[in-house]
């Protein structure tokens, strides 16, 4: 550096510049080396991929639509505009067609996660799978973890669900029943997280953390982590600030199992119910992930870092889909009454007594049912930015014939995929179940095969898929069976926030009984 520093002073004299022309003439010699050269490098690795300039240059233009608008319906916006390959920040490129998302996360392609993963480690000794970034750990800890999401396992996943329904249908007749004396509005948005969270942690540690009975928020988990979703599609964008969080002395922000609020609260009980379960005196033998995972050998300490996952990536993401399924409903009045007469129909012809929660296999028969999740699935799909990126591996690869050298993250646009005009009709943009069942066997299979990469693919496919497929299929027969939901008129409108997952504001709703209602069902 010195050598070169001495080469461009050459021309000059020391002598004859002034202290000020000196600093001129080093500042910009270090702009130069510091700020311009690696901003060339990085914008000229995937110069040949399309994408708007200043995307190519800086990752802060992601970054600043991220915040004013949400990440899926920019990333979404440049697809439209630029094609099946884009290039969304200097190192990141994101895809439009499903075959190639599934390539990229399929066992063959040797691909590996991208830098955001390490965002979602909070011991940074251990990794939960999906952490884990090296290929051939993630397989093993993923063949320890599969078999619990499977057979006899969810069955008794099942029968949490149930629970949990009860409890929400408890809470229901508990508070919010208005009638025409008396009003008593529900914010379904928290609620919605409620359920989730009570169904995740019942199924994880044996037993709910209590978000429905006490219906209000546990430690203020959800005040701190609502201010934290919002990160993880930053974090698509500025993967450096991962790393930054996890160097002294922000690390000492993160957060720990001494906290008396917030995240810090669940990792504290995912390390004492792990504990409690390696004490010789232990009698909890039933089925729950923790005794699953042990069971199949997996270290006590990975075990933790496995439950704090799954409360994350199982709660956020399913309460977003249950929260955007209803809106769908609100909104579309003639889709609610099909759905509300299927449900009747089932009902009544149903030797199950009333108290029974309708099961699962039942669950997928219902047809318009199965329509109306998979349409609110395609039109909202979670994540439909950069959040999941995968990283090209060593040898490059070429996509689309754009060569992409080692090292490039890769993510795809759900949105881009899940509207797409040619596969899903001109009127992909709108909430209309019924094209799942005018849609011929082939078409309808092709059209689910795209929106089921909303729980992505290959060896990155979720693990609570079909958990969160039977807490959506069960959740509305057994309201829409007893009580009829409506939108309340709010001085604030409602509003849907793009945050990785869809967050809605002041979503209010009036549940009143049917008339031909069953009894709610006791717990
Ligand atoms: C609508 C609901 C859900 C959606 C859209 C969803 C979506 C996803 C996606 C896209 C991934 C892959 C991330 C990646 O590529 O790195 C994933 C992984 C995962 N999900 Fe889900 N998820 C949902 C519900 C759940 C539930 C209910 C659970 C469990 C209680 C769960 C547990 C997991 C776990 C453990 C992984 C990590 C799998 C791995 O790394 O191989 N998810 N999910």
């Amino acid at each position: 550096m010195l050598v070169t520093l001495g080469y461009v002073l050459s021309p000059f004299s020391l002598t004859s510049l002034s202290i000020s022309q000196v600093v001129l003439v080093i500042s910009f010699f270090l702009l130069g080396v510091f700020i311009i050269k690696p901003a060339i490098s990085q914008w000229s690795r995937l110069r040949h991929v399309p994408g708007p300039f200043l995307n190519s240059i800086t990752p802060l233009v992601y970054a600043w639509h991220t915040i004013r608008d949400g990440q899926a319906k920019y990333v979404y916006s440049l697809c439209q505009k630029y094609g099946p390959v884009v290039r969304v920040t200097p190192n990141t490129v994101v895809v439009s067609d499903p075959q190639t998302l599934r390539y990229f996360c399929s066992l063959k392609a040797n691909y590996t996660k991208g830098l955001w993963a390490e965002f979602t480690r909070w011991d940074l000794k251990r990794y939960s799978c999906i952490a884990m970034r090296d290929n051939e750990s993630r397989r093993e800890r993923k063949k320890k973890l599969l078999p619990a999401w499977s057979g006899q396992g969810l069955n008794v996943m099942e029968d949490r669900v149930d629970a949990r329904i009860r409890d929400f249908l408890d809470l229901v007749e508990r508070k919010y029943i208005s009638t025409p004396a008396v009003f008593r509005p529900m914010e379904f948005g928290h609620r919605a997280q409620f359920f989730t969270l009570d169904v995740v942690t019942a199924v994880t540690f044996g037993k709910p953390w209590g978000f429905l009975e006490k219906d209000g928020d546990v430690n203020k988990y959800l005040e701190i982590t609502e201010v934290m979703t919002p990160m993880f599609a930053l974090l698509g964008a500025l993967p450096w600030l991962v790393h930054s969080m996890h160097t002294w002395p922000l690390t000492k922000l993160m957060p720990g199992a001494g906290d008396q609020v917030g995240f810090g609260c669940l990792i504290k009980l995912a390390s004492d119910e792990v504990q409690k379960r390696l004490q010789p005196d232990d009698k909890s033998s039933e089925f729950d992930l923790i005794n699953a995972y042990l069971k199949q050998g997996i270290d006590p300490e990975d075990v933790v870092q496995e439950c704090i996952t799954l409360a994350v990536a199982g709660s956020e993401t399913t309460s977003a889909a249950l929260r955007v399924t209803l809106l769908a409903l609100l909104t579309t009045p003639e889709a609610y009454r099909k759905l509300q007469a299927e449900v009747d129909a089932f009902f009544a012809n149903s030797s199950k007594s009333p108290n029974d929660v309708i099961s699962y296999a039942d669950v997928k028969e219902l047809k318009y049912l199965q329509a109306v999740i998979r349409e609110s699935l395609r039109v909202w799909p979670n994540a439909s930015g950069i959040s999941f990126t995968k990283q090209v591996p060593d040898t490059g690869d070429t996509i689309y014939g754009y060569r992409l050298p080692k090292g490039t993250e890769i993510s795809g646009c759900l949105m881009a995929m899940t509207r797409n005009k040619s596969l899903f009709g001109a009127d992909a943009d709108i909430f209309r179940p019924e094209r799942w069942l005018e849609a011929d066997p082939t078409r309808a299979e092709e059209m689910w095969a795209t929106v089921e990469l909303n729980f992505s693919a290959g060896k990155y496919v979720c693990l609570g898929k079909q958990l969160a497929l039977m807490e959506l299929g069960k959740w509305f027969p057994e309201i829409l069976r007893r009580y009829e939901i409506a939108p309340t008129n709010n001085p604030v409108p409602m509003k849907l926030i793009d945050s990785v997952t869809w967050l809605p504001l002041n979503f209010w709703v009036r549940f009143t009984k049917r008339e031909t209602t069953t009894e709610a069902v006791s717990g």
